[in-house]
């Protein structure tokens, strides 16, 4: 049975005492016996797999595999003996696991098919219940469409100059000087301050070092055990919300002003955007309804962007080949910006086109995030199998990224499958670092442009060589080194 080898990985693999064990076995068999004589939907066919222990489900055999960065593994083990729809047990949640193209198409469809984008947890106490992670219907449609705007490519042509300028101010604070530095702290600080420039117009300074401090302090909430009392991360998390939520408020308020007073454009900035649009009956948006929109804004760019520059910085420190033809594209956009008064332009960006198909193989080895989450709002159908209301649906963009059908050689890391000529070879669905359908990611533009421009700046300036030689990757739940990759820097001289 399911159990017995969930309980056996539980005996063997985990460090709880023996007692514990015997216990959960106990109860495990009496759950199993009840299950087996009442069943809750007779007649159903529902996915296969395993709901592992009672409460547990199988989350300690998961997050020993996240904490190992063996979670594809987990995830492979399963397709291998269910197939590519298969059911699990979560944090006390019953899911279904969609892998493969279709099972990624049906997630991906849309809004209205019983599928809904709420995310479990704690994430609406924490980002708040107007989050764009929350809404949906026609306000998610008003509020993606406005942040969609600003993140597209004829705007960020409008501030790339800006971005390029705070890319450099922040990595020389960063990295000049130093000769070691963790590039999982620096790279966070670095996209932390450039997106809050360009999305807030948030000025440098104490506000700023802080923000970046109680904003970490709020993301800890979202894992965090569901209980709310002075002492607990939870409710340390919710405090620093607050503040987070003032800083935001006293610069929405300042913005207000200045648009009364013709000093900014709507256009110059993410709030003043926000601040002149207006639903289907001609009324604005409420300040909770911009915060929470702020926050849900912050948290999905900021450790997913983090993720992908770090393990970008991890290989070229690991492959020399790479690292050298990163460098030669780079020597020539510093060329090209001789053309234009030193600046990087927008040209400079498309001249990067090696820089980032390295940057999309990376993301194709380790998707910045696993997957997400979906709720299934009533009872629905999937393959043949039954998915009943309240369970939730789970998609994961390694299923299809490492899988031999799609991606030839997956384990071969090979940028060049990204050339123009070979897209094609790629069907819909399959490679999904930013999922895709009505809730892709909107930021997928920005995030090149940022990541280029880090790069840029870093490989001109910069060799590195990692100081913990084979640092393992842990997942807790992004993909990160365990000791934050801690380099040597070398100053290069006359790029
Ligand atoms: C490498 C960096 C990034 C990766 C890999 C990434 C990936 C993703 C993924 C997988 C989703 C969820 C799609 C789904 O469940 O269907 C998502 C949603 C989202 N991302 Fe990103 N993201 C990145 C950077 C950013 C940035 C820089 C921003 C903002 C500027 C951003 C804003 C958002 C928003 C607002 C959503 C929710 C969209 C909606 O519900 O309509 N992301 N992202």
């Amino acid at each position: 049975m399911d159990f017995l080898s969930d309980l056996s990985d539980v005996i063997f693999e985990s460090k709880l005492p023996l007692i514990t064990v015997l216990l959960l076995t106990l109860i495990a068999l009496v759950f199993q016996l009840f299950r087996l004589k009442f069943s809750p939907l007779p007649g159903k066919k529902l996915p296969p797999g395993s709901f592992g222990f009672p409460l547990l489900g199988e989350s300690l055999s998961f997050m020993r595999a996240q904490k190992q960065d063996r979670t594809d593994e987990w995830m492979q083990t399963r397709i291998d003996k269910y197939g590519p729809v298969f059911k699990t047990s979560l944090a006390g949640s019953k899911i279904v696991v969609l892998t493969g193209q279709a099972g990624n198409r049906f997630v991906f469809s849309g809004d209205d098919n019983g599928i809904s984008y709420n995310q479990p947890g704690n994430v609406a106490k924490i980002l708040g219940k107007y989050s764009v992670l929350e809404i949906s219907g026609t306000k998610h449609k008003l509020i993606r469409g406005a942040i969609s705007k600003f993140l597209k490519p004829e705007s960020i042509q409008r501030y790339v100059e800006e971005m390029d300028s705070l890319v450099q101010k922040q990595l020389f604070k960063e990295l000049a000087g130093k000769d070691s530095v963790k590039i999982v702290t620096s790279m966070k600080k670095i996209n932390f301050n450039v997106s809050c420039s360009i999305f807030f117009g948030l000025p440098d300074g104490k506000v700023k070092d802080q923000l970046l401090e109680d904003f970490e302090t709020t993301v800890k909430g979202i894992l965090a055990l569901p209980l709310n009392f002075p002492g607990t991360v939870l409710h340390r998390a919710i405090q620093a919300r607050g503040r987070v939520c003032k800083v935001l408020s006293n610069l929405i308020a300042i913005r207000k002003r200045e648009m009364e007073e013709g000093i900014v454009d709507s256009k110059d900035n993410m709030i003043s955007s926000l601040l002149v649009l207006r639903s289907e009956n001609g009324e604005p948006l409420m300040e909770q309804e911009i915060l929470d929109l702020f926050l849900s804004l912050i948290m999905a760019s900021n450790d997913t962007s983090t993720v992908l520059l770090t393990h970008l910085v991890r290989l070229m420190s690991r492959d020399s080949e790479i690292y050298n033809k990163v460098l030669a594209e780079q020597k020539e956009v510093v060329e090209a910006k001789k053309e234009s008064d030193g600046k990087l332009t927008w040209n400079g960006i498309q001249m990067m086109k090696y820089t980032w198909r390295v940057a999309q193989e990376v993301m194709r080895f380790t998707p910045p995030l696993l997957g997400n989450f979906r709720q299934v709002t009533r009872d629905i159908h999937f393959d043949g199998f039954h998915i009943p209301k309240g369970w939730q649906l789970l998609w994961v963009a390694s299923s299809t990224h490492m899988n031999n059908d799609i991606f030839e050689d997956p384990n071969k890391f090979d940028p060049s499958r990204f050339e123009t000529s070979s897209k094609a070879a790629f069907p819909p669905y399959t490679y999904v670092p930013f999922g895709a359908g009505p809730r892709m990611c909107p930021g997928a533009e920005f995030v090149r442009a940022k990541i280029l421009l880090v790069i840029h700046h870093l490989i001109t300036k910069y060799q590195w060589t990692e100081l913990i030689p084979d640092e393992p990757v842990t997942c807790d739940p992004l993909p990160y080194p365990a000791m934050g990759l801690p380099v040597k820097l070398y100053q290069r001289n006359g790029v």
